[in-house]
């Protein structure tokens, strides 16, 4: 059976700036990612990101607002097996919250959509950054009332 995991693709606006947080792994290829691991069993997704999260990166639930409407989904082979991987939008109420790292990651930072999509290297994986990307402009759109509804 292929491998599960859930997480957030977890961003910020700082001085204007839209950022995405990556933490780097301190095992294997160093590879870095947004928070996410995998979903333990009886665990369903959404709990395992918001578990994870925490672990990971320090946030609880009430330190985000989650855009639990639109889940995004990676595919991928690690070792051999298929991995699927479910990630939600989502963005940090207090932008100088500082996240607080385990012993699974040793840096962060918070990157642009550029430079973030650069930092994950992974194509699927940079697709799902300028959905995010997309998805963030057409809320703030939306908020200031400027949709295209007749
Ligand atoms: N490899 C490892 N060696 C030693 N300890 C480990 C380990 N992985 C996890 N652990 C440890 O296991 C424990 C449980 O961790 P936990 O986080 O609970 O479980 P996990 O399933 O290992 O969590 P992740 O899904 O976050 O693992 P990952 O970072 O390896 O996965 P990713 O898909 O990003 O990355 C997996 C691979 O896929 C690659 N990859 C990532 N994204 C893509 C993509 N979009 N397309 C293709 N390849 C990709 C990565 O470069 C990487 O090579 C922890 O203590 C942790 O330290």
């Amino acid at each position: 059976m292929g491998k599960r995991a859930a997480g957030f693709v977890l961003f910020r606006r700082l001085c204007g700036q839209i950022e995405y947080l990556l933490l780097k792994a301190s095992y294997g290829d160093f590879h870095w990612s947004s928070p996410k691991g995998h979903v333990d069993p009886g665990e369903d997704d959404f709990t395992t990101a918001l578990r994870e999260t925490k672990e990971e990166a320090g946030y609880d639930e009430s330190d985000l607002i989650i855009y639990r409407d639109t889940p995004l989904t990676l595919n991928y082979i690690v070792k051999g097996k298929p991995k699927i991987v479910i990630y939600w939008l989502a963005e940090l109420r207090n932008p100088n919250k500082k996240p607080v790292l385990s012993e699974e990651h040793t840096e962060l930072k918070w990157l642009a959509k550029e430079a973030a999509k650069e930092c994950v290297g992974f194509k699927d994986n940079q697709e799902m950054i300028d959905k995010c990307q997309e998805m963030i402009l057409d809320m703030d759109k939306k908020k200031q009332g400027g949709c295209d509804c007749p």
